[in-house]
């Protein structure tokens, strides 16, 4: 499902960030990547995503080539980045129902699928309250659940319990859990704490 071939990014032509890189993730996998601050996590997300070219080697998602069929690989894959950006001034229902626009949701669909992410991120009864006024617990779900709008087979999400309280974390876990299990979606999942790649991973 998720397969480099000797990935490597150097960045201004002399710091290698990653190195000959091959991964092989399997169709229905959650893969947690395991590295301290700087081993090149988010670097690797973005070249598995498509948002930054490698210096070498390619990546292939769901066998289509990222490189060349950049557009195709879009419909395949969810991406939530370390650092997500909200429009504060959005409410959850209306921050899904814009994204379901911009993926072409048909206006009956998109009502229909944002009541069913809220309800899967558990976030029905803040729906209608501001982003501005969400706990970093409550925007994690309501970026799971973004990732999720256009129904992709592959997620890939850049440290999503950073700074979260153990609760927070949990419920993180149980979202993830749910969706490979019941759902079938593949998940690349990034932390700097093996305790928690260990919890969602082995569970
Ligand atoms: N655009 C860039 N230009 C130059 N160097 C970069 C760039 N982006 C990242 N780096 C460097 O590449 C290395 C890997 O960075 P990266 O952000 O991929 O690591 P990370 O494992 O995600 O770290 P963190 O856990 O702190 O987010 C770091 O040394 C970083 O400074």
């Amino acid at each position: 499902m998720i397969k480099t071939e000797n990935l490597k990014k150097i960045y201004n032509h002399d710091f290698e960030a990653v190195k000959q890189m091959n991964l092989n993730v399997g169709k229905g996998d959650i893969y947690g990547f395991l590295g301290p601050n700087g081993a090149g996590k988010t670097t690797t997300i973005r070249m598995l995503t498509g948002l930054i070219e490698p210096t070498e080697g390619r990546v292939i998602l769901n066998g289509l080539d990222v490189r060349s069929e950049k557009q195709e690989v879009k419909k395949h894959i969810g991406v939530l980045p370390e650092s997500n950006g909200y429009y504060e001034w959005m409410t959850g229902k209306e921050y899904l129902l814009f994204f379901s626009s911009l993926y072409g949701i048909t206006k009956k669909k998109r009502a229909e699928r944002t009541d069913e992410l809220l309800e899967m991120v558990d976030l029905q009864e803040k729906a209608n309250i501001r982003i501005h006024q969400y706990s970093r617990g409550m925007r994690q779900r309501l970026g799971i659940a973004r990732t999720l709008i256009h129904e992709p087979r592959i997620i890939f999400l850049d440290e999503p319990t950073l700074g979260l309280d153990p609760q927070g974390q949990k419920d993180i876990e149980k979202i993830l859990l749910h969706l490979n299990k019941e759902k079938g979606v593949t998940i690349f999942i990034t932390s700097h704490l093996l305790k928690d790649i260990e919890r969602i991973c082995i569970a």
